[in-house]
């Protein structure tokens, strides 16, 4: 089980550009041992904030994708039947909190209110983790920190963190990098030119305007990388910005043809 978790040390720098302070913020919370939530839209630089902190704080990362299909055995784990008999098998969550790892569970609004509640006594002052049909009390490594992020955007009545799991937490805004910042990613992610990374920014920028008027999403970072590594592999700008950045964002056409004159007014 050791070997298992090794296996979710992070051996490189993740690189990560700042955008405020957000380090420190997340290394005193981690000093606290105060759960902390990521808060922003898809795309915009959570992941790889928290496999950077990882890297930093020299901790590994077990990263979960949250879905409305997960139950609390699928995090908290189960006995499995093999021909030796059955075993235990440890859950990422529970893995993470006997080991000392961070757990991130990615977009936790998409797991069911049930589910998420497992969480619960790990992350107020008890950090205990009850393994019920295994009759364990756990008690989380003192290392154990957990992640989570939210996405405010998509939001419903129907699907929301309870207020009793949001308070257990401490919270970090993410949003779209300022430009300047934004074009240093997009050229260091997607190796174009940072002349080239400052247009696909400014084109970012005006379809991000368009959310709310017919956009439910604005274009991300990750989709001006994609474009911009279509550019670096020498598709021609126009093409490369339809296929990343408008064709998979939206089928209406006369929002294509608004994300298109944007393309069309830079390249
Ligand atoms: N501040 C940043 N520093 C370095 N890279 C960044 C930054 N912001 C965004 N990126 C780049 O954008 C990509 C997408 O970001 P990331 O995967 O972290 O998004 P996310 O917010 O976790 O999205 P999702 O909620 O969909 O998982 C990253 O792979 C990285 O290349």
């Amino acid at each position: 089980m050791k070997d298992m978790i090794s296996d979710h040390l992070i051996a490189e720098q993740p690189w990560y550009r700042p955008t405020g302070n957000e380090l420190s913020l997340f290394e005193a919370a981690y000093a606290a041992r105060m759960p902390v939530m990521l808060k922003g839209p898809t795309g915009c630089g959570k992941t790889r904030f928290v496999e950077h902190m990882a890297w930093k704080l020299g901790r590994p990362l077990v990263t979960v994708a949250c879905n409305e299909d997960m139950t609390a055995s699928d995090l908290v784990g189960r006995f499995l039947l093999d021909a030796d008999g059955t075993h235990w098998q440890d859950g990422p969550l529970t893995l993470a909190a006997r080991h000392g790892a961070i757990c991130y569970l990615d977009e936790v609004v998409e797991a069911r209110q049930d589910t998420t509640v497992v969480i619960h006594p790990l992350t107020d002052n008890r950090r205990v983790l009850p393994l019920e049909k295994k009759g364990e009390l756990l008690k989380a490594h003192p290392d154990f920190f957990l992640v989570i992020s939210y996405n405010p955007g998509y939001q419903s009545l129907m699907k929301d963190l309870k207020q009793s799991t949001k308070q257990r937490f401490g919270a970090l805004d993410f949003d779209w990098p300022e430009e300047e910042i934004e074009t240093e990613i997009i050229a260091h992610e997607s190796g174009v030119d940072p002349e080239t990374a400052k247009k696909l920014v400014e084109i970012g920028t005006r379809a991000r305007n368009l959310k709310g008027h017919g956009l439910d999403e604005g274009i991300s970072t990750r989709m001006l990388i994609h474009a911009g590594k279509l550019i670096a592999q020498g598709v021609e700008p126009v093409p490369a910005c339809t296929m990343a950045l408008v064709r998979p964002i939206t089928d209406d056409p006369d929002m294509r043809d608004a994300l298109d004159a944007a393309v069309a007014t830079y390249f």
